[in-house]
């Protein structure tokens, strides 16, 4: 076994992200390195933040130490949640033109006078870091090479490394945003999973999970996900970050928790990825990998050998 996939007596293993992160992080430094020494600089990422979203700013700050410690450059633009859409468009359009950037990233969600698929699809695809153009979706779905999202590569990479082969494998996943849910389904299904995507208006989807070899939750409801709907030897895969009160940590104090019931679900699954410390470190990972592949891609380079044998 792997050494970040860490046995529990009695229980399910639990799938250390942040440790399988590492490694991830490690070969995006490698390939930053040998692009700087090719480009004269570092790879460039820059991310757009609108507003406050809590999820969003644990994510641009973990993101911002990560791309630094793996060499890279970071630009942040922390924007009001009343900017224009026509003005986040003209920013994303100056990104794309400054080339010293490599790759752009629009926090999700946008608030809502704002059109994000209008704000995504100003992003050029050579830059779209997230995956989340109209182009990178169509060439995943369509199984052709592009960048693809960061979340879902990153849980589908953590899949293999505790299961190998997936063929065969049933899998649902719960949510269908184009952020999360949709891609994890093109992803697992390019592994020869069965899928099945349920939603909110899925009907009895404990019974649903009940078959699930593998069970991801990308919802954004705090410990939806029961124990007693996992099949006994399944994988869980936690997506959910929701900010809760905490007052046992302390007045006005708050802890991240995922969108499964932790301590119940552990009880009956083979692996299970916690929260902080699961999917979340492993998207930062995937981003600093697009991000090395963006910029070899624009300057007509090989993507980095550590990065292809990832
Ligand atoms: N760890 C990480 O790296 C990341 C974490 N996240 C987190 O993951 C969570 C989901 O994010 P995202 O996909 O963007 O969320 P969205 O809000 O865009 O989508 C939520 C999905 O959950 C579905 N849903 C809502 N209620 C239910 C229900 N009762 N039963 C079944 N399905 C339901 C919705 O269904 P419908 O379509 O029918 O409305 C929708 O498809 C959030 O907590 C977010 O912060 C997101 C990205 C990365
Ligand atoms: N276009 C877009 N792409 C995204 O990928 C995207 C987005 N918008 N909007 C917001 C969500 C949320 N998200 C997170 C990523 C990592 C952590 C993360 O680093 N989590 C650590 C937190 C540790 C801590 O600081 O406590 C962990 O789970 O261990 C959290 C949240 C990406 N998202």
């Amino acid at each position: 076994m792997t050494d970040f996939i860490k046995p529990v007596e009695g229980r399910a293993a639990v799938i250390d992200g942040k440790a399988a992160a590492a490694t991830i992080d490690a070969a995006a430094k490698a390939g930053a390195g040998e692009l700087a020494a090719a480009l004269g600089r570092p790879p460039c990422l820059a991310v757009v933040l609108v507003g406050e979203d809590p999820a969003s700013q644990v994510y641009v700050r973990n993101k911002i130490k990560r791309t630094e410690a793996a060499g890279m450059r970071s630009i942040e633009h922390l924007e009001p949640a009343d900017i224009s859409e026509a003005d986040l468009v003209a920013l994303v359009n100056a990104l794309n033109a400054d080339d010293g950037v490599d790759g752009i990233l629009v926090q999700m969600p946008l608030p809502d006078h704002i059109d994000s698929r209008r704000v995504i699809d100003a992003i050029d695809p050579a830059k779209d870091v997230d995956g989340l153009t109209a182009e990178s979706a169509g060439r995943l779905m369509l199984g052709a090479p592009g960048l693809r999202p960061c979340t879902p590569s990153g849980c589908v990479w953590l899949a293999r490394k505790a299961l190998g082969d997936l063929s065969g494998r049933s899998v649902v996943v719960i949510g269908r945003s184009i952020l999360v849910g949709k891609p994890a389904a093109m992803l697992f299904l390019e592994q020869n999973c069965t899928v099945t995507m349920a939603h909110s208006r899925t009907r009895d989807l404990p019974a649903l999970c009940a078959g699930a070899d593998i069970v991801l939750a990308a919802v954004g409801r705090p410990e939806m996900v029961r124990g007693d709907w996992i099949k006994p030897g399944a994988l869980v895969l936690d997506v959910g970050i929701n900010r809760i009160d905490a007052p046992e940590k302390g007045e006005g104090k708050t802890r991240l928790i995922g969108d499964v019931a932790y301590d119940e679900a552990a009880e009956r699954a083979a692996f299970i990825t916690p929260v902080p410390g699961g999917v979340g470190p492993m998207t930062i990972a995937m981003l600093l990998a697009n991000a090395v592949r963006a910029a070899a891609l624009r300057a007509g380079l090989d993507e980095p050998a550590a990065l292809a044998a990832l």
